[in-house]
C-alpha cells in the first residue's frame, strides 16, 4: 500500500466579495507515493503545491477526487495519527524553552506525559540540540528552529513526514545537518515529502520528484531518470586523435570541460541513440588505442530540468 495516494484531486477556491470568483488550484491530480521514499514535490509559485499539502494534512476540503494516507482518507484521526509536519516558517512562542516548546506542541497532539518526558530529551540529543532545552526558543538560530521544528513533528513517532522548505533561511552547514537527519529518517522507514524551492537540496536527497504546474501534474519520476539528457553520453579517456573527431565516422565531439593535462584524460560527448551505436564508438576508440575511463549518460541539474518544464509551453 502506498504510503500516500491522491486520484483526480480538484481544489477550486472561491475568492472576492460575493465569493463569485474562482481560483482552480488543483486540477485532477493522480499521485502515489511509496513507503520509504524521499519525495520532493516542485512547481513555481502558485502550482497548488500547498493546497495539495493542506488536503493531506486535512486542512482544506478538496473540490473533488480522492486523498488517502496509509489506505485512509485523508484528514481522518487515523490518518493524522501517522504524521508528522513541519511548516515553513512555523514560530514558536519565543518566551518557551526547547523543552516546553516540544510538550506544549506533543499534548496538542495527544502524545501522553509519560512518553513526552522520554521522547523529548532524546530528541533533542538527536537533532543536536542537547544541551539547549532549557534555552529560550527567541535565541535560537534559524538552523536551530529548523531543528526544533523537526523534534516537534516527530514527536508522536510518523510514519510520513511532511517538510515544507525545510531548510529555507539555513546556513550551508545547517543544510547539511538537516539532510543528513532526513537520510536517517529514510533509513528508519519513514517516507518523507518534501516541498522546497531549493532544488539543489531536493537534488541530493529525493528518490522520486513530481512537478505541478498550474495544478496539474506536469512530470513524474525519479531525478536520474527525468534530469538524463536523451541520447548523449559524457566520455572521459585518453586523447582521442583528431582523425576521429567531428568527423561523419564518429558521432564524437570535445566535452564542454575539455582536456585535463593532469590526469592526461580528456572529455568528449557520445551523441548515441542505441546501444549498437554507443558500442561501435567504444570498439572504434579501442582500435585506435585510446582509453576508456568512464561513459556516463549526461545529465542536467534539476534546476535547469525544472525550468524547461515550467517554461515549456505545454
Ligand atoms: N485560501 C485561498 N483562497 C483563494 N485562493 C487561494 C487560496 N490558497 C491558495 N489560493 C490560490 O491557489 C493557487 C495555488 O496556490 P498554492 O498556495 O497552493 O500554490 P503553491 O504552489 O504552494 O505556491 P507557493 O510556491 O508560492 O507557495 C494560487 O493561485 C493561489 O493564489
Amino acid at each position: 500500500m502506498p504510503a500516500l495516494s491522491v486520484s483526480s484531486l480538484s481544489k477550486t477556491y472561491r475568492t472576492g466579495l460575493l465569493r463569485r470568483s474562482t481560483v482552480q488550484a488543483l486540477d485532477g491530480i493522480s499521485l502515489a507515493v511509496e513507503e520509504g521514499a524521499i519525495f520532493g514535490l516542485l512547481g513555481p509559485n502558485g502550482a497548488g503545491k500547498t493546497t495539495l499539502v493542506k488536503i493531506l494534512l486535512g486542512l482544506v476540503r478538496p473540490s473533488g477526487g480522492t486523498a488517502r494516507l496509509f489506505g485512509r482518507p485523508a484528514g481522518t484521526p487515523a490518518a493524522r495519527h501517522r504524521i508528522g509536519f513541519v511548516p515553513e516558517n512555523h514560530r514558536f512562542p519565543g518566551f518557551f524553552t526547547a523543552t516546553q516548546t516540544l510538550h506544549a506542541y506533543g499534548r496538542l497532539a495527544d502524545v501522553p506525559r509519560a512518553k513526552r518526558n522520554d521522547r523529548i530529551p532524546q530528541l533533542l540529543d538527536r537533532l543536536a540540540l542537547d544541551g539547549r532545552g532549557d534555552t529560550k526558543v527567541k535565541t535560537f538560530s534559524k538552523g536551530m528552529l529548523q531543528r526544533l521544528g523537526l523534534a516537534q513533528a516527530l514527536l508522536n513517532e510518523p510514519d510520513l513526514l511532511f517538510l515544507d522548505e525545510p531548510t529555507g533561511g539555513v546556513d550551508p552547514v545547517g543544510r547539511r545537518a538537516i539532510r543528513d537527519i532526513v537520510l536517517e529518517l529514510r533509513d528508519e522507514g519513514k517516507t518523507i515529502f518534501l516541498n522546497s524551492h531549493l532544488l539543489s537540496e531536493v537534488e541530493k536527497v529525493c528518490t522520486q520528484i513530481a512537478i505541478l504546474r498550474n495544478g496539474t501534474l506536469v512530470r513524474r519520476g525519479s531525478v536520474e531518470e527525468l534530469t538524463a539528457v536523451d541520447r548523449v553520453y559524457d566520455l572521459v579517456a585518453t586523447p582521442v586523435p583528431d582523425s576521429l573527431l567531428n568527423t561523419s565516422e564518429l558521432p564524437l565531439t570535445p566535452g564542454p570541460d575539455g582536456s585535463s593535462a593532469a590526469s592526461g584524460l580528456d572529455q568528449y560527448r557520445v551523441h548515441a541513440d542505441d546501444r549498437t551505436t554507443l558500442n561501435a564508438v567504444v570498439d572504434r576508440l579501442r582500435s585506435a588505442d585510446v582509453e576508456i575511463e568512464s561513459i556516463t549518460p549526461l545529465r542536467q541539474s534539476l534546476e535547469d530540468y525544472f525550468i524547461d518544464v515550467v517554461d515549456s509551453p505545454t
